[in-house]
């Protein structure tokens, strides 16, 4: 079986420091792996190479078997590939489903769609179908600046989804959120991984989020992985609680 993510000893180096130093793993379909580790220790520089926001100094990426290193974000949405970022990626003034609608338009990437096709981009009835998924129906008209933190985290996820991609990479889904709406937010996650069968990789300080949501867990420290395994093994790693839980 092809894994739907295969990255080969990623390097990246900032000027002296080396960000991330030799980072290999591999997810297969339907995984949710969750990417841990101390501030710092690389998660984010790596989500940036294997996305194409950064280009590695060193390693190779595959997606489904093909190689992907150094290629642009567009081309990467196109290949089914979607991201999340830690800050809000929501346009306050539009409404839900609007901001839905331009996600699904930006992971089409057409330009020319975009400026000739209809203004929806035929993306109203995708946007409606997440908006039920995510339960955000009462929210749909409303300006998503107007929303609770918890309810844009939510939809901020949902815009990931638009376009039913393959792979997504959420960078700290849950950051900030409260109790209720974190609790919501993990339904939701594990809904669409199991009906759509979507692979995620997910960076996540909150550890009970993380522990109950991943099928693996991977952690990083200083730059390299430490520890790879199922939620259990991980959390029983003494070098994990030495270098992270413990403190
Ligand atoms: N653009 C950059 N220029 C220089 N150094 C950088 C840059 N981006 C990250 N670094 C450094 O690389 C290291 C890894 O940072 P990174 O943001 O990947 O860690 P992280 O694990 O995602 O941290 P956090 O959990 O706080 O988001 C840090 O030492 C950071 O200061």
């Amino acid at each position: 079986m092809t894994a739907v993510l295969e990255v080969t000893n990623i390097r990246k180096s900032f000027g002296g420091i080396a960000a991330v130093n030799g980072v290999s793993f591999d997810v297969q379909e339907g995984e949710i792996l969750g990417l841990i580790g101390p501030n710092g220790c690389g998660k984010s520089t790596l989500f940036n190479c294997i996305l194409g926001q950064l280009s590695p100094s060193a390693g190779e990426v595959k997606v489904d078997g093909k190689v992907v290193t150094g290629m642009r974000p567009s081309e990467l949405n196109g290949l089914g590939v979607s991201r999340t970022f830690q800050l809000l990626q929501v346009f306050p003034k539009l409404s839900v489903r609007e901001n839905l609608i331009l996600a699904g338009q930006e992971h089409q990437g057409n330009m020319l769609s975009r400026l000739l096709g209809p203004s929806d981009a035929g993306l109203t009835e995708a946007a409606n179908q997440m908006i039920g998924f995510f339960k955000l129906d009462h929210l749909a008209n409303e300006p998503a600046g107007g929303l609770s933190y918890g309810q844009q985290k939510l939809l901020d996820a949902a815009m990931a989804f638009m376009g039913g991609p393959r792979l997504v990479l959420l960078d700290e889904p849950a950051g900030g959120v409260n109790l209720t709406m974190l609790a919501d937010l993990k339904d939701r996650l594990r809904a669409i991984n199991q009906e759509k069968r979507a692979t995620f990789v997910v960076i996540e300080h909150n550890m009970e989020f993380v522990m109950s949501l991943c099928t693996r867990v991977m952690v990083m420290a200083e730059g390299k992985v430490l520890a790879m395994g199922r939620p259990d093994e991980v959390r029983a790693n003494p070098a994990v609680i030495e270098a992270y839980l413990g403190h």
